[in-house]
């Protein structure tokens, strides 16, 4: 490694034209952040200003100690304290990337290709070689060292350029979208190698995603992005299961409606709606109530599947008529999308899926299992 693992911190606007990215992250040494939004949301340019390829309007970037980015607003003084704009070049800023296109040279053998960065950081060519070798090895790839790229899988190039960046040692690696143009064998095969790896090494990893599993399976901590800022952040784990927006609720595929509290349930754009689960207890008070017993504002949260469909207005509490927007293929069912803002989400099962009623811009009852709803102060 370049140096014992580091942290980073990014504190960064960048202005392209209608686009703003406005982030603030750290991430600390030795752990993965995922980046996780949708298309144009800002996930690459955030990477390039880390990378060093973007200049960022204002701002700054620091891996452990040392600032790579500085950048003030324009017209303040040039002599401040904490030093001149300053933007170090990619190849000095020990952070590799790797993206979707491995980027093999065509030319050279798979060995060769891992051991050319080693070279250019100054190993001689025998260690170098069989510093290649050791890592091939450890990617799977013992035994076709001697192949040129075009030999090779889309998913035996990918791992030699996983190979050929975590060889350098990188105190930061960047990962933008590694498994996009993977098929969806090698997909997994990836995801899982880059996660044993990067956590073998104790690499400090930032990886881009418009898909939740890779930071399921690769990260720590999840940051959500959209339209250029942080909406969300946090532990992998917190953010996914008890997403605080309706924007993360929508990309991990739960239900989310902001809500007030009142003495009888809680009051949301479906209608008021029961709450019984434990969760409803116990993330408040220690005494188990809720921080804003009365009038507060609170988000509503239940999963797909606990969402009932009816043709005819049926029993119980936690019912509301709503509009089939349309029906998409689920695991193991039909998922049906409500019309609503935001969107509801209903997964049913083939046999309760079937007949005429059941399509898109039809009405429809729905019920949500009381057990089902999770209530958590806040605003969504
Ligand atoms: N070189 C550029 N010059 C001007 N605008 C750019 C440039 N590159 C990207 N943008 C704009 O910046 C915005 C964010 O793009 P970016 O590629 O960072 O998003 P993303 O979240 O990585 O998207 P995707 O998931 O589609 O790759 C978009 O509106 C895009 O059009």
């Amino acid at each position: 490694m370049t140096g014992p693992a580091a942290g980073v911190s990014a504190s960064v606007r960048v202005e392209r034209g209608h686009f703003t990215l406005d982030v603030a992250l750290e991430v600390p040494a030795g752990e993965v952040l995922a980046v996780v939004g949708p298309n144009a949301s800002g996930k690459s340019t955030l990477l390039h200003v880390v990378a060093g390829l973007v200049r960022p309007t204002t701002g700054t970037v620091r891996v452990g100690e040392r600032v790579l980015t500085r950048r003030s607003p324009r017209g303040s003084v040039p002599d401040r304290p904490d030093g001149p704009d300053l933007l170090v070049a990619p190849e000095h800023r020990g952070v590799g990337l790797l993206g979707q296109d491995p980027l093999l040279f065509p030319h050279l053998s798979a060995t060769e290709n891992v051991a050319f960065g080693l070279r250019s950081s100054g190993m001689r060519a025998a260690p170098a070689r069989e510093r290649a070798r050791e890592w091939l090895a450890r990617v799977g790839l013992d035994g076709t060292g001697d192949r040129r790229p075009g030999e090779l899988s889309g998913g035996q190039q990918q791992r030699v350029a996983i190979a050929r960046a975590l060889a350098a040692e990188p105190a930061v690696l960047l990962l933008d979208e590694p498994l996009a143009a993977l098929d969806a064998t090698s997909a997994p095969q990836i995801r899982q190698l880059l996660a044993e790896q990067v956590r073998a090494t104790g690499t400090t990893a930032v990886v881009v995603s418009h898909d939740v599993l890779d930071a399921v399976v690769l990260a720590d901590h999840v940051a959500v992005l959209r339209e250029g800022e942080l909406v969300e952040r946090g532990r992998c784990a917190e953010v996914f299961s008890a997403p605080r927006t309706a924007f993360t609720a929508a990309l991990v595929g739960t239900n989310l409606l902001p809500g007030r509290r009142d003495r009888a349930g809680v009051r949301t754009a479906v209608g008021p709606l029961e709450a019984v689960a434990p969760e409803a207890a116990t993330r408040g008070r220690p005494d188990g109530s809720l921080e804003q017993p009365d009038g507060g504002a609170c988000v509503v949260r239940f999963r797909p599947s606990a969402v009932e469909l009816f043709e005819d207005r049926p029993d119980g509490p936690n019912v509301f008529e709503a509009t089939v927007r349309w029906l998409e293929p689920a695991t193991g069912g039909v998922r049906v999308r409500l019309a609503g803002t935001p969107e509801l989400l209903a997964d049913l099962e083939p046999a309760q899926a079937q007949g005429d009623w059941l399509r898109p811009g039809g009405r429809v009852w729905a019920r949500v299992d009381p057990a089902a709803v999770h209530v958590a102060a806040g605003d969504s």
